[in-house]
């Protein structure tokens, strides 16, 4: 895939507008970060790029891909998708292969080893601390097949070496795949030379 674009899209909550009149490309190779305060709209924006929600007006494409497709294009981590905290961490990873293939080659066992929590293969989802959980979405967006990378705040809840290792992962893709990294912390998006600013589209 190489496009992703919106046309004219806008998405409104009752009378308020969050975004409107909203037209981009995103393309493989150029990451852009979607910025603006709390409650601007980032998350909402990011939802629709996604296909969860749905826009009230315009439209957005995937290169000439039917909607009911693009999930199989998307890695998404963000504070809204839940993992499921009755697995253990080996369980997740077995489960979450059923629909989305870990990259070529990759064994669960490398996947642990990648996010170094392969001690913790059989402790429970509802027992991880706030930073792993975070860690564990990540790599399930960096490590399956995908296209497009669509990353909410990041780096929520990690700490500095989960930074770097952020860090040093995401910046192997951003050659490869259309990435969007929706922020308010400028230190998880130092290599996107595009910004998106929602308050830019606004009514
Ligand atoms: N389901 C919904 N129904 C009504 N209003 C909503 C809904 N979801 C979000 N909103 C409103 O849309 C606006 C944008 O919210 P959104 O979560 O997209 O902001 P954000 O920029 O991601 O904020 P933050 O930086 O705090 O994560 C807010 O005013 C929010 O209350």
């Amino acid at each position: 895939m190489k496009q992703l674009t919106l046309h004219k899209a806008g998405k409104k909550y009752s009378k308020e507008w969050i975004f409107r009149d909203l037209s981009y490309t995103f393309t493989v190779g150029k990451p852009v970060a979607i910025t603006g305060p709390n409650g601007a709209g980032k998350s909402t924006l990011v939802k629709a790029i996604s296909g969860v929600i749905p826009l009230n007006e315009g439209k957005i494409e995937y290169d000439d891909l039917p909607e009911d497709v693009w999930h199989k294009y998307l890695g998404i981590s963000a504070p809204y998708l839940e993992l499921i905290e009755e697995f253990t961490l080996k369980e997740s990873v077995d489960f979450h292969q059923k629909f989305r293939p870990l990259i070529s080659g990759m064994s669960t066992l490398d996947f642990l080893e990648k996010l170094n929590l392969e001690k913790h293969s059989n402790k429970f989802i509802r027992d991880f601390s706030s930073g792993m959980k975070q860690k564990l979405k990540l790599g399930f967006a960096f490590f399956s097949e995908n296209e497009v990378l669509i990353l909410d705040e990041p780096t929520a809840n990690i700490d500095h070496k989960g930074y770097e290792w952020y860090m040093e992962e995401v910046q192997k893709l951003l050659p490869h795949k259309i990435v969007l990294i929706s922020s308010n912390e400028p230190k998880e998006y130092t290599f996107c030379q595009d910004t998106l600013s929602i308050l830019d589209f606004k009514v």
